[in-house]
């Protein structure tokens, strides 16, 4: 056993051109040096240089103040040295930015002070502009610089997990008054829909022109979708929020958390990489969706507080399994826990790199 590494203090900008990068390449199933590798949740509760900036400053104010979001972001990379940087955002910041009264509560998540249940409601919910967001631009643009040829990943909720923050009013276990809607009043169900989907690609496109060389769509909570409700309920819509970004020709990663039944679907709505959870090995994801996606994924994120041995045979089954893929970035099958030790972060991202490292 070597004791738990000193953080890497890794000179940023990186050299190198982002949009061909590993993690780019990766995404579009080209040949890559070594094995790309990020983590969700990368920022944030894990990492004491994270609780220390945001210590006296709440959530969203933190998302929209260009100078945390650009060194919360820097933050991991520095850090792991991994092979992206996540933007740091939250899936309810463009929610809050064309109006909606939210709040982040700290253990909890996003709460929505009046929830979307009626036509009157939708009503109120406006379609985002650039101009309501001219901070988020401003963060990825100093991100870009500072990077140089790390890549930045942009990201937005898909409409089904927005939709369900929006008409729940915070987080629930099992979506019944999302589901409620979505079966009684499709009409409403559908335009509520289509507006998010336009709040989200317009998110994503906001991040991919001021430099973005990837994006992430969201849909943690599609896992509480049957396959039928998900392919007529939700699809179309997280397809014309992918749709948004087809032009720029940044790969598109599409991930949510118990998707194992719907990563087919997931597909299909348009992307270049299926993020898969825990619950499915790689191999097995990348044949669901098509045989034709890269797949991003899967250690469990809950593996990484066992001792070291069982960690590295899980990182090794799991570059195993991705190599089976038409290409893999290596992440874990959801979020990274708040408790954390960042140090067995930092050994996943040296060990992924010593064992996929080639000539
Ligand atoms: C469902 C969802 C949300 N937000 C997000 C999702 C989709 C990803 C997923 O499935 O986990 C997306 C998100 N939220 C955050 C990021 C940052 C980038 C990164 O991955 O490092 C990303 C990509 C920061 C955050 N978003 C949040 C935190 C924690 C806030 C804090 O530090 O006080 C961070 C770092 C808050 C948040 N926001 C949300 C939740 C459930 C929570 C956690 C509440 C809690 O446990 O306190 C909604």
């Amino acid at each position: 056993m070597t004791t738990a590494p000193v953080p890497q203090t890794l000179t940023l900008p990186t050299p190198g051109d982002p949009a061909d990068s590993v993690l780019v390449r990766a995404a579009r199933g080209q040949q890559v040096e070594r094995t790309p590798v990020w983590f969700m949740r990368q920022a944030g509760r894990s990492l004491p240089e994270y609780r220390e900036v945001r210590a006296d400053v709440p959530m969203l104010q933190a998302c929209r103040t260009p100078d945390l979001v650009t060194e919360i972001t820097l933050q991991p990379v520095r850090r792991h040295g991994v092979d992206a940087a996540i933007f740091f955002s939250d899936i309810v910041v463009p929610l809050q930015a064309v109006g909606v009264d939210l709040d982040i509560v700290a253990g909890v998540g996003p709460v929505v002070a009046e929830p979307i249940r009626t036509r009157a409601d939708l009503d109120r919910l406006p379609e985002l502009t650039p101009e309501h967001v001219t901070d988020i631009a401003e963060s990825v643009r100093r991100l870009v610089s500072a990077l140089g040829g790390t890549p930045l990943i942009g990201f937005a909720g898909a409409p089904f997990t927005l939709a369900s923050y929006l008409v729940e009013g915070g987080p629930s276990r099992n979506h019944e008054k999302t589901k409620a809607l979505m079966a009684g009043d499709p009409q409403l169900w559908h335009d509520l829909c289509a507006r998010l989907a336009q709040i989200s690609g317009e998110f994503l496109r906001v991040q991919v022109e001021a430099g973005a060389s990837a994006v992430q769509l969201f849909d943690s909570w599609a896992g509480a979708l049957s396959l039928d409700d998900y392919t007529r309920q939700v699809q179309q819509h997280s397809a014309k929020a992918l749709a948004t970004v087809a032009d720029s020709g940044v790969p598109r990663i599409h991930f949510g958390v118990g998707t194992g039944e719907l990563l087919g679907a997931m597909a299909d709505a348009g992307c270049e990489v299926i993020g898969v959870d825990f619950r499915v090995p790689l191999a097995e994801g990348a044949r669901r969706a098509g045989g034709r996606h890269a797949v991003q994924g899967n250690l469990d994120p809950a593996l990484l507080f066992a001792p070291w041995e069982p960690v590295e045979r899980a990182v090794l089954e799991t570059l195993e399994s991705g190599a089976q893929a038409p290409g893999h970035i290596f992440n874990l099958g959801h979020g990274v826990l708040p408790q954390t030790d960042p140090g067995v972060l930092t050994r996943v991202v040296e060990l992924v790199h010593e064992r996929t490292q080639r000539a």
